[in-house]
């Protein structure tokens, strides 16, 4: 099957509160945005990659990626308000029978891991990176009260990539869209429907940069992974 790569990097890190946008925040000296590019780069089986970037950064990213001489990356698009509408965007510029939909802001991916997500793909349909919960999750009531504690060992923190075939998550968009549904993830909108997705279980190293605190984290992540001769 031939992968392509939704890489979305339109949302405006709010929760970040930097002067950058996330993706263009430096990590160990390069952006974040190319540390991301180049796990896909590196993978066999990814063809090409649409980047969807915040309107009025697509000339921003294109000088990261000829700087960083990335050869895959055939299209820089404008997002959309919500990162539903940033991976639509992509899907429709898109045209390989697989789809990766991952975040700008998880830049500590392996091509490894890329390549797991796509095997699982192929045999199951449609795949997601995800690690064991460590902690126990309470669900509360809105004010401020616990109401449940679902079994730890059924919850999986899930991250990206999700991997689909590229028209099975087009039509699941579109139903999302008719109805007015909105998904944190990509692999939301299948399970809505009733399909299932398969587990890949990753790394906790691949966190999403998200808040202040994240950015550290991840440089020393990447240090340690330089020390051990690890691969992006
Ligand atoms: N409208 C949006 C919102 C998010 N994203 C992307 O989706 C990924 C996950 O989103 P998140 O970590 O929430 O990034 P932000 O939306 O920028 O962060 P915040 O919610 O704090 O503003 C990021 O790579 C982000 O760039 C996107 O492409 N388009
Ligand atoms: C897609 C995701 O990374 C899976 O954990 C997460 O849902 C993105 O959430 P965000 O609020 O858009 O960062």
């Amino acid at each position: 099957m031939e992968w392509g790569a939704v890489v979305v990097a339109a949302g405006r890190g709010t929760r970040m509160g930097a002067a950058d946008n996330k993706p263009y925040l430096k990590l160990a000296g390069r952006a974040v945005l190319a540390h991301t590019l180049e796990a896909f780069e590196r993978s066999d089986s990814v063809k090409s990659i649409v980047l969807v970037v915040t309107s009025g950064e697509q000339k921003k990213a294109a000088e990261i990626i000829g700087n960083e001489g990335f050869g895959k990356v055939k299209l820089i698009i404008p997002g959309g308000a919500e990162r539903q509408d940033s991976v639509y965007a992509g899907l429709t510029a898109l045209d390989t029978e697989g789809v990766l939909v991952h975040d700008a802001a998880r830049p500590l991916i392996t091509s490894a891991q890329i390549e797991a997500c796509c095997r699982a793909a192929e045999e199951h349909g449609s795949s997601a990176i995800a690690v064991p919960v460590k902690d126990t999750i309470k669900v509360s009531d809105g004010n401020g009260f616990i109401v449940a504690t679902p079994e730890r060992r059924t919850l999986w923190s899930v991250q990206t990539p999700q991997a689909f075939l590229r028209t099975e998550l087009m039509q699941a968009h579109r139903q999302a869209q008719e109805e007015g549904a909105i998904a944190t993830d990509d692999a939301m909108l299948l399970e809505r429907l009733g399909r299932k997705v398969a587990i890949v279980e990753g790394d906790y190293a691949n966190l999403k940069i998200t808040t202040p605190e994240d950015l550290p984290i991840a440089e020393l992540l990447l240090a340690r992974r330089k020390e051990k001769g690890e691969p992006n």
